[in-house]
């Protein structure tokens, strides 16, 4: 439980929560950290805190540098519980100490959640003298609650991210470049495609705010710190803001008795036909939140279900519902599926993907029962034909 020196007189004291494996609806494979930081300068200053049930292995970790009940300013950059969750145990351990948080609607968030711990404003341009260092704040409502903001400490060069450039990875490393960075990356896209996806034009906004500052560090509120390959990781998410995608394929269907599966092979191969890069996800054994993460870079979203009493099979429906709430944009689609008589499931599909935005790349593929080779080889080459 020791907290980790990040510059001198700064340091993570957050918490590692190694066995996480669900965030609201997001498979957390490599479990979470919840990042809080401590910054020794006159006003002893930490900024944001952890989940609730971690605040004794903040404050062990903070009580290795200084006494707790010293901390005269404590940031909440972000309401949401993950990063807020241990500010009433902090208001019990240093009953004095200054909450500062976003107006209006961090003020709102953390009265609505904690009760009135005694609060303090703060908005963009506003700027709070620690001693040797500076805290600035920046607004960034809506990536991804409307209380965001960042810290930035100008003579440090370190921006206090929260959820920007964050990822779900529990490690005892703290830095990105001391793990496998593809692994990074790949954890960082899976927490952009899942939670800040819907917020591109705010992400771009929040980014034309900071990218212009000194920056050497971004201290994120999950996962590893960014000390180095900072233009990759601002990169991707000026790529990721913008929804731009590439010429690669997804094909996700669900199956009862493996028609549609048979029919999501034939779509497959009408891609590999004309080498645009596919992807088969079967949702029994993907689930949601890891389709996502391709998703997020494909341009071609091909969907399948069979119909069952009259719908589309629950599975995909949970799958559309959610794909919907994250919002990809540039999308084309297509729809498909087997059915024995009714075949309503193909059309509910497709006005999915139409409700979601997607342009369709074809008419969608309804076949009754079991598809024929010649019925599949036919629907390999709509596919192809298609394709550019
Ligand atoms: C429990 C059950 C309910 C079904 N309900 C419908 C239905 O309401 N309308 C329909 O057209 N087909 C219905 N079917 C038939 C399936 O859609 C058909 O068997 C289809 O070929 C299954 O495709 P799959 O092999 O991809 O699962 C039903 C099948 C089952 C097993």
């Amino acid at each position: 439980m020791l907290p980790v020196q990040i510059k001198p007189g700064i340091y993570w004291v957050g918490a590692i929560d190694w066995n996480l494996r669900e965030f609201h609806g997001y498979v957390t494979q490599r479990g979470s950290t919840y990042n809080a930081y401590l910054i020794m300068d006159e006003k002893i200053t930490l900024i944001d805190t952890v989940k609730a049930p971690f605040a004794e292995e903040m404050l062990s970790r903070i009580a290795h540098v200084v006494d707790p009940a010293k901390i005269d300013y404590i940031i909440s950059n972000h309401v949401e519980m993950d990063h807020s969750g241990s500010l009433p145990a902090m208001r019990r351990v240093c009953p004095n100490a200054k909450i500062f948080t976003s107006a209006p609607n961090g003020v709102k968030g953390l009265t609505a959640h904690f009760g009135d711990l005694g609060y303090e404003a703060v908005k963009t341009g506003d700027s709070l003298p620690l001693g040797r260092r500076t805290l600035h704040f920046v607004n960034t409502a809506m990536v991804h609650w409307p209380d965001n903001m960042v810290s930035y400490c100008p003579e440090e060069k370190i921006i206090f991210s929260n959820d920007a450039f964050g990822q779900h990875y529990a490690s005892m490393e703290r830095f990105a470049d001391e793990l496998q960075l593809e692994d990074v990356f790949f954890e960082a896209k899976k927490y952009y495609a899942n939670i800040v996806l819907p917020y591109g034009p705010q992400v771009q906004k929040a980014l034309a705010a900071v990218l212009p500052l000194d920056i050497e560090i971004i201290a994120p509120s999950h996962g590893l710190i960014w000390r180095s390959h900072l233009s990759d990781i601002i990169e991707r998410y000026k790529t990721w803001s913008a929804n731009e995608s590439e010429e690669k394929a997804l094909v996700i269907y669900d199956t009862m008795w493996h028609s549609t599966e048979k029919m999501a092979q034939a779509i497959l191969e009408g891609f590999e036909r004309k080498g645009v890069p596919a992807q088969l996800m079967s949702l029994q054994h993907h689930h949601i939140s890891d389709i996502m993460t391709p998703l997020m870079t494909a341009k071609y979203i091909c969907v399948g279900s069979p119909t069952l009493n009259n719908n589309m099979l629950p599975t995909v429906a949970s799958f559309l519902t959610y794909m919907k709430g994250l919002a990809p944009k540039n999308r084309m689609g297509l729809a498909f599926g087997s059915y024995g008589w009714g075949g309503q499931s193909v059309g509910q599909v497709q006005e999915a993907l139409t409700q979601a935005g997607f342009e369709p790349l074809d008419e969608m593929m309804r076949i009754q029962w079991i598809p024929t080779e010649a019925q599949l080889q036919e629907i390999t080459e709509r596919i192809a034909a298609k394709l550019p």
